[in-house]
């Protein structure tokens, strides 16, 4: 039985990764709360990882936010997010970790990119400045894996999701990503009586969104591929970069209108124009993982009737 480590189980796609493993049977799952292992320590994480010696490791772990917390906090988005990175894949390598997969994000691409986005299109442009010092700290995780399979020919792959929600998520009015914050607010605005919910932006950029549970899945899919098929993704030729998402796209006006009608709420929406729209459109290509065999299975209606049926367990109006 292989021994897996997850870090960040607690989050959004930790948890719903450790969820997809579990039901497998067929792993050793090992997880550790950020406050029992600050990944930022390169000292602990490295005593850790030869203590514990796990065989996989999925790397959830990461300093994230919406728009706002990366525009606001931007030495946090780069530092702690390259901190986490070196002190894990030095652990990993170190222990002998035999395959590891690193979460990214598709925000590593160029904020002008042909639609839909394909691995290739990897640094062809510049990056979007809401999000750069994520994006870069990302990209560098990306060109850890590749340079650690180059030099030391590791199995090491990284999955570049697309935006993701689900059960669980960060809620956080100011700090969250999209789908959350609307969530949060439709459900304040109806249990107040308001007659609108602010929407920031121009409601006119371009999202894809992915239910959490889909991704755990994908990452128990890639994880359990046969070894010839993972070496192949992680082969040192080529940069070991899988995208992953739905397929398709929506504007954040018809995201709001949607959570609007899941919601019940009947008020009105009125956009803020004094908050960053961010990148115009990042659909991503997902003909590789398609190839591979594998594609999400929950479609947004049914994603966010059931994000909210948790939201609703979890926040008590
Ligand atoms: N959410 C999204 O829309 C998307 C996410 N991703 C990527 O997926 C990955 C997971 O994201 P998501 O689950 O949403 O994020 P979450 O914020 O939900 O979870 C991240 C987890 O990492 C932990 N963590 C952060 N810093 C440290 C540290 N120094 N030491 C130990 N643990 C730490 C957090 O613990 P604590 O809260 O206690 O600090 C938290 O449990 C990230 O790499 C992200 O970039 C990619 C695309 C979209
Ligand atoms: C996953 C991804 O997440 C971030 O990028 P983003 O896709 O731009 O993320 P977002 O979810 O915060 O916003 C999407 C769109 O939605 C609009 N919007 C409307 N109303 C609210 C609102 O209330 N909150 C937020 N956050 N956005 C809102 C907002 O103005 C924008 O046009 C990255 O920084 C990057 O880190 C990353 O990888």
């Amino acid at each position: 039985m292989k021994k897996v480590y997850v870090a960040g189980h607690r989050g959004l796609v930790g948890s719903a990764t450790v969820r997809a493993l579990a039901a497998l049977e067929s792993y050793e799952i090992i997880t550790r709360t950020h406050d029992e292992l600050d990944l930022s320590d390169r000292t602990a994480t490295r005593e850790f990882f030869m203590s514990q010696r796990p065989d996989y490791v999925i790397m959830c772990a990461a300093k994230v936010g919406g728009i706002l917390a990366n525009a606001s906090f931007p030495v946090d988005f780069l530092h702690n997010n390259l901190a986490i990175q070196v002190s894990v894949f030095d652990a990993a390598h170190a222990s002998g970790v035999e395959r590891m997969i690193f979460l990214g994000s598709s925000c590593i691409y160029p904020r002008d990119c042909p639609q839909p986005i394909r691995e290739d299109y990897l640094l062809s442009g510049p990056l979007e400045a809401t999000n750069r010092p994520y994006a870069l700290a990302k990209i560098a995780g990306v060109e850890s894996c590749w340079s650690f399979n180059r030099q030391y020919r590791t199995r090491y792959l990284a999955l570049m999701p697309t935006n993701l929600y689900g059960p669980g998520d960060n809620y956080h009015p100011d700090n969250s990503h999209v789908l959350p914050a609307l969530m949060r607010r439709f459900h304040q605005a109806r249990m107040n009586g308001d007659s609108s919910v602010v929407v920031w932006g121009s409601g006119g950029p371009q999202r894809e969104f992915m239910y959490s549970l889909d991704i755990g899945d994908a990452i128990a899919f890639l994880l359990g591929l046969p070894d010839s098929d993972f070496g192949a993704l992680t082969a040192p030729a080529t940069a070991p970069l899988i995208n992953v998402g739905v397929g398709e796209d929506v504007t954040i006006r018809e995201l709001a209108e949607l959570i609007k009608t899941t919601l019940s709420y009947e008020g009105d929406l009125v956009f803020d124009t004094t908050k960053p729209d961010g990148t115009p459109r990042k659909l991503l290509d997902v003909s590789r993982l398609h190839t591979l065999g594998w594609k999400a299975k929950t479609s947004l209606g049914v994603g966010l009737q059931a994000t909210y049926e948790d939201f609703l367990r979890h926040h008590k109006a």
